[in-house]
């Protein structure tokens, strides 16, 4: 009887491969970073083949781990980084351009001009998405529009769209699957989101032809089974979804106003809106959730792109610490009444300022400020912008009880009691982090018979600590007008 759930997470600076057994727990996992390449500034590729070859690599070793076969492994599932973008030939499934990569800022242009000619409202009525160089829309026309001879290849049918769950469904079942799922649809700018649909009107408007276009399929399903020459056997794959949406599952918020919180490099926070696809006023993005037997369950997300990494730039950038757990200590010694505010607006702000030219600052230094002062500002820079984002929520007409929490950082007890106190809000920290990997582990689970719905994953979710608010409001109320005061002085074009 097979034992084991394999998760395949692909993300934007690594390749994890994580197997699961039927409880929850983790039974073995490998990761493998691959190369960033940055041809102009602005733009960001990935290889597909770095990207194939260190996921195929991480699953394969794993299954060694385990001193397993593929029958070991009851179903696959694929999570992914969102939103990149790629095109390759249905004959030969050679990519015709590199992968670009969510955070590429090249077709900054098109999407001011788009804005500027009034398209964005329309846009987000269909797809709850903003007009953003962020979501792969513009991507694929860049591609088409620059690599020669590629639209009348496209227009012929001769060529294949997918974003990186896409490639990697197409290379484990050696072409014969080209399919994706509604959360990954769901942040191409060319997915109705009410109708479940890719949307004609959306693909004219980037001049993007159909026949590029992969089936749409729900989180959890028959996504086909790997290529027998890649595991010995082939293993049936169950599960395609988003990664901050199989956070999501991970996590367990399944209830309408349930909120989960990642923390990697950067940070992503999501809440579900149950069947309702809710509008935001706020410049948060609304998105598929996932998509379970045809039933679309909703959410409101607002993404920061600097959490993690503006720890990695204190430490490598400025190397005011050798690794990041040093944070704590010196956060602990600085306290609250830190004077010192940092916007790590490096590459702009996201959600909900939505501000690319914004560059970041150190405010409020003195002739005492010191090495610790830095290093908490950075720290409670990432609990202020979390507060932007519910504070945008709020303003939306929700707001979450309390936050579940995942991703690297979470490890830092005094990050997460700050977070508390500046939120007002409880944190929740579960005793698996890897809820990414989960999340589409259990979607497999659910397709191949192992789960038999959401009650039954619900029961996995266990609790590590919980971190509940501890200052009076009026402090809080103190730290939070210090950052937005920060704020508003590195902002060109604040709501
Ligand atoms: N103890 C800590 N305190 C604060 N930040 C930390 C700590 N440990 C790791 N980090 C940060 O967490 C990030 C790594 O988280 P991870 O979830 O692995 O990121 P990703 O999946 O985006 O690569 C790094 O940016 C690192 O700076
Ligand atoms: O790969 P991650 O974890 O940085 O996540 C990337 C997001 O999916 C981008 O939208």
């Amino acid at each position: 009887m097979s034992r084991y759930l394999l998760s395949l997470d692909q993300g934007t600076t690594s390749s994890r491969a994580i197997a699961f057994n039927i409880d929850g727990s983790m039974a073995a996992s490998s990761q493998q970073e691959f190369p960033q390449h940055f041809p102009k500034p602005g733009w960001v590729e990935h290889h597909a083949s770095e990207i194939w070859q260190s996921t195929l690599t991480t699953a394969q070793q794993v299954i060694d781990q385990l001193g397993a076969s593929a029958d070991d492994i009851a179903a696959i599932g694929i999570t992914n980084q969102r939103e990149t973008t790629l095109i390759w030939d249905r004959a030969t499934g050679e990519p015709i351009y590199p992968a670009i990569v969510w955070q590429d800022r090249r077709t900054a242009d098109m999407c001011s001009e788009l804005k500027q000619a009034g398209k964005e409202p329309w846009l987000q009525q269909r797809t709850g998405l903003l007009l953003d160089p962020y979501f792969s829309a513009t991507k694929v026309a860049w591609i088409l529009d620059h690599v020669e001879g590629a639209r009348q290849r496209a227009e012929r049918g001769e060529l294949a769209f997918g974003t990186v769950d896409t490639y990697l469904l197409w290379q484990l079942t050696r072409g014969a699957v080209h399919a994706t799922d509604a959360t990954n649809a769901s942040r191409t700018l060319l997915f109705n989101i009410h109708q479940q649909c890719w949307d004609d009107e959306l693909l004219a408007l980037f001049n993007i032809p159909a026949s590029l276009l992969p089936d749409v399929r729900n989180s959890s399903d028959d996504f086909g089974s790997t290529h027998e020459s890649w595991f010995g056997r082939s293993i049936p794959i169950g599960s395609v979804i988003g990664d901050q949406q199989s956070a999501l599952v991970g996590q367990a918020c399944f209830e309408t106003g349930m909120a989960k919180s990642t923390y990697g490099t950067g940070c992503f926070v999501m809440m579900n809106s149950g069947e309702q696809a809710l509008h935001s006023e706020h410049r948060l993005l609304t998105t598929v959730a996932y998509r379970l037997n045809d039933r679309v369950t909703y959410a409101l997300e607002g993404s920061i792109f600097m959490a993690g990494a503006t720890i990695q730039w204190i430490r490598d950038g400025l190397q005011l610490i050798a690794k990041a757990s040093d944070t704590q200590l010196l956060a602990e010694q600085t306290g609250y009444d830190n004077p010192v505010y940092m916007v790590p607006a490096f590459a702009g702000l996201g959600a909900p300022y939505w501000d690319p030219d914004a560059r970041g600052a150190i405010l409020g230094l003195s002739r005492d400020t010191g090495i610790k002062e830095i290093v908490t500002a950075g720290l409670q820079a990432v609990c202020y912008q979390t507060r932007d984002l519910l504070e945008a929520m709020k303003a939306d007409g929700v707001h979450p009880a309390r936050l579940r929490v995942d991703g690297g950082m979470v490890v830092n007890d005094w990050l997460m009691q700050f977070l508390a106190d500046v939120l007002g809000v409880e944190i929740q920290r579960p005793g698996i982090t890897e809820t990414t990997a989960l999340g589409a582990a259990v979607l497999a689970g659910m397709q191949v018979g192992i789960y038999q719905g959401l009650d039954d994953i619900s029961q996995l979710w266990q609790q590590q600590r919980s971190f509940p608010p501890q200052i009076e409001v009026e402090q809080q109320h103190q730290l939070y007008q210090g950052w937005l005061d920060a704020v508003r002085r590195v902002c060109n074009s604040q709501e």
